[in-house]
């Protein structure tokens, strides 16, 4: 089946809601990056093909399994570390690829890999934490498409520590710019009364480590 994303070319700023000005010059949303029979079918596609993987970490000395799945995919020799796991790399998905130079189109940034969270209820999350891993470099972009059930992002800082959502609907794209992993904390709070099953496709640079 062919994906109607595939021949699309849409600026990155269309369909953008209004995001608490605070956090304006870090961020950029488009909500209608993909179409929603689009987004439907790669996130059916995703959770049918991809090699779900639900590592453990270790949190305050206990050995505990993610609350979400997760697969990671990237060019040949890319090693990442995220919570302090190694990840093992899969090839791109040629759906992902295909995704991926559109957020390429739209961001005006390369990106040599992508963590896909897949959150299978509300009860699945992901702590605050800032894509600041030094693999990353000083100030990584990180685009974020999301495919499913409508979840909020939160964001706090030092100046701001009250955790401010920004919405995040099926087939959105945010663009989280450099600068935000410096300044900023973001999570995936849990959302029990929330059912739907959600993916997040979060595309990262990742520099050689030598
Ligand atoms: O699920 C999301 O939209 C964000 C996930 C995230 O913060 C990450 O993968 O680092
Ligand atoms: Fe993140």
């Amino acid at each position: 089946m062919q994906l109607s994303f595939l021949n699309e070319n849409k600026e990155a700023d269309s369909g953008s809601v209004a995001i608490a000005s605070h956090l304006t010059p870090w961020l950029v949303l488009d909500n209608s990056f993909l179409t929603q029979p689009d987004a439907h079918s790669l996130m059916e596609r995703l959770i049918d093909e991809l090699p779900w993987q639900q590592p453990e970490v270790i949190v305050f000395g206990q050995s505990h399994k993610i609350p979400r799945l997760q697969a990671w995919q990237s060019d040949p020799g890319v090693v990442y570390q995220y919570s302090g796991k190694v990840l093992e790399p899969e090839p791109w998905h040629p759906d992902v690829l295909k995704i991926k130079q559109r957020v390429e189109q739209a961001s005006g940034k390369r990106f040599n890999s992508v963590l896909i969270n897949y959150y299978r209820c509300g009860g699945d999350k992901m702590g605050w934490h800032a894509d600041n891993e030094p693999e990353l470099g000083a100030n990584p972009t990180v685009a974020a498409v999301s495919l499913g059930g409508r979840r909020d992002i939160q964001f706090k800082s030092k100046q701001y520590p009250k955790a401010v959502n920004v919405a995040l609907g099926s087939g959105s794209l945010l663009i989280m710019k450099a600068g935000m992993q410096r300044h900023f904390q973001h999570q995936i709070p849990a959302r029990l009364r929330e059912a739907q099953a959600r993916i997040s496709l979060t595309f990262r640079h990742v520099l050689p480590t030598c």
